[in-house]
């Protein structure tokens, strides 16, 4: 079983990480510095985003690793074009429920809880220690960070970037590419493209 990751920077090393966890046997990386890098931490680089496009049928699983949501969402979208076996990444000690939705090519790390209900798209982070409680709503490359949490009935728009150690009140809603600040406390609607920092969130206007 070897899996393939596109993007070979830290959080790709996370998905490489949690996957080896979760039982596949080998994992390569992709990824267009290459071939000035040959490695990213303990894992090799052994081609680029055309190397694979040509490679495909080697893998059984193929996966994007890159932090940036929009990166992530088109090079997922790219992938599947191409017919690549996407595949999600969840560690062993996260807590899914079983209704509840993973889209491929998400990950969801160590100590992560997803409760009843929520739906979750493509290409999503939902990463160590963070929470997404009960019927919640998130569109395709969104990024829930470290230790955030969203309480119930949270809806989230495409690539929005929800900071560490957020939090978000029950039934709000944030637009498309929104980005919550570290520690914020969401407790209002937010618009597509808004910053928000602070507790209570406000606004640091369009990015
Ligand atoms: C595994 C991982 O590493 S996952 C990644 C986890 N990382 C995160 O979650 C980071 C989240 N990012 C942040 O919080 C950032 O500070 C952002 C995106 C909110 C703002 O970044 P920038 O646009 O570069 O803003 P900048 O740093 O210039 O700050 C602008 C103002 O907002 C304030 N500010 C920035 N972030 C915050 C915050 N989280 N809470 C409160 N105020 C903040 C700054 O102090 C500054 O105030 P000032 O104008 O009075 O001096």
């Amino acid at each position: 079983m070897r899996l393939a990751v596109f993007g070979a920077g830290g959080h790709g090393k996370v998905v490489a990480d949690t996957a080896l966890q979760m039982g596949w046997q080998e994992v390569v990386f992709f990824e267009d510095a290459w071939p000035k890098r040959s490695h990213n931490g303990c894992w090799l680089i052994i081609g680029d985003a055309q190397a694979l496009l040509q490679r495909l049928d080697d893998f059984q699983g193929v996966i994007v690793g890159v932090g940036n949501n929009r990166i992530r969402l088109a090079k997922t979208r790219e992938l599947a074009a191409h017919g690549a076996r996407l595949v999600s990444v969840v560690h062993p000690s996260a807590v899914i429920s079983p209704h509840a939705v993973l889209g491929r090519g998400s990950v969801v790390f160590a100590g992560a809880v997803i409760q009843v209900d929520s739906q979750l798209g493509e290409a999503c982070i939902v990463n160590t220690r963070a929470c997404v409680d009960h019927d919640c709503h998130l569109a395709d490359g969104v990024h829930i960070c470290p230790g955030a949490s969203l309480a119930g009935s949270v809806e989230i728009g495409e690539a929005s970037w929800i900071g560490i150690g957020s939090s978000v009140k029950q039934q709000v809603r944030l637009g498309s590419d929104v980005i919550v600040g570290a520690g914020a406390a969401v407790v209002c609607d937010v618009l597509d493209k808004q910053t928000v920092v602070g507790v209570p969130a406000k606004s640091l206007g369009r990015k």
